[in-house]
């Protein structure tokens, strides 16, 4: 049977419209802007295109919108400084620092100065612990749309077999949280897992999320399982290149019941959350109740 392919890319306008929508309410009734800082260290070509897609689609919702670009050589204080004055402004309601830091900076030092009331990353320790606790918290983008697809398309999850390849902070861990909390049964694997065809042959929804190219073959897909493909590849294919997931699309898509493409899956979803985190974190700040179905 032929995958439905799920478009992230038209869902990910849904949750935007929604998002604006928010926004349009919390400006008409309350008098209050959300508003999204990124920070930008550094002149990594393919990071810069996010922060400049991020700052457009935050504009196109009606946020206000603040991008600071500091020079890769910039001292770690400057930054830690740059993040108290963006935590005591109140202009601004989530702060995403853009990652890799350069190799010089205390990258889980910098992390943790955000206060994690506007860690719409979601990659504090007090909101990974809130997250592993089943407590209210910010929730990282890439796996809260994942489960934002997983859920649209199953309804409830509940019981179902869930295999998460990568053990990630930033996606594994928390996807694998997430998957936990919707009641399925959740299996972690990772470069040292013993059998790994046969661990994700038995699951239900497979997430890849490696960032290895194509590293899943379709045949460790059973037939009718949903596949969430996190990997954004880029690889040279003779003269060009192109963007490929960490599963091998075309030896799936037969298969599998549905799979996300790349482009067009799990990426533009990323970005939909963050500006549902920063609605959501504009909300609590202001003892506002807060949209329903843009969180976990
Ligand atoms: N603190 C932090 N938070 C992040 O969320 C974060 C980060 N750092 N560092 C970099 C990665 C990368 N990332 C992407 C988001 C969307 C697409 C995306 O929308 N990709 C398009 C394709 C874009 C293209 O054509 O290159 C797609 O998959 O359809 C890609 C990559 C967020 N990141």
């Amino acid at each position: 049977m032929a995958a439905t392919i799920i478009d992230g890319k038209a869902f990910a306008a849904e949750v935007r419209e929604k998002v604006a929508g928010h926004v349009a309410r919390l400006k008409s009734d309350h008098g209050i802007t959300p508003g999204l800082a990124v920070v930008l260290v550094g002149e990594d070509p393919a990071s810069q295109v996010y922060v400049r897609s991020k700052g457009k689609m935050t504009r196109e919702v009606g946020m206000h919108s603040v991008e600071h670009k500091l020079p890769a050589n910039v001292a770690q204080d400057a930054v830690l400084e740059l993040i108290d004055t963006l935590n005591n402004d109140p202009e601004i309601h989530g702060i995403l620092v853009q990652l890799p830091l350069p190799e010089h900076m205390d990258e889980k030092r910098v992390v943790n100065a955000v206060s994690p009331a506007k860690d719409v990353d979601g990659f504090h320790i007090s909101n990974v612990g809130l997250l592993g606790t089943g407590q209210k918290s910010m929730v990282p983008c890439t796996p809260l749309g994942c489960l934002m697809m997983l859920r649209d398309h199953h309804g409830d999850l509940s019981g179902m077999d869930a295999v998460v390849i990568g053990r990630s902070n930033i996606v594994g861990k928390p996807m694998a949280q997430l998957l936990l909390g919707d009641s399925c049964t959740v299996t972690m694997a990772h470069s040292r897992t013993r059998d790994l065809p046969d661990v994700v042959r038995r699951a239900d929804i497979v997430v890849a999320a490696v960032g290895r190219p194509e590293m899943v073959p379709g045949d460790w897909i059973k037939e009718g399982a949903t596949v969430i493909d996190v990997g954004i590849n880029r690889i040279e294919v003779g003269e060009k290149t192109k963007l490929v997931g960490d599963v091998h699309f075309d030896s799936t898509k037969d298969h599998a019941g549905a799979i996300t493409p790349v482009p067009g899956g799990v990426g533009p979803m990323t970005i939909a959350c963050l500006l549902a985190n920063t609605v959501t974190a504009c909300c609590r700040a202001n003892d506002l109740e807060e949209p329903e179905g843009l969180t976990a």
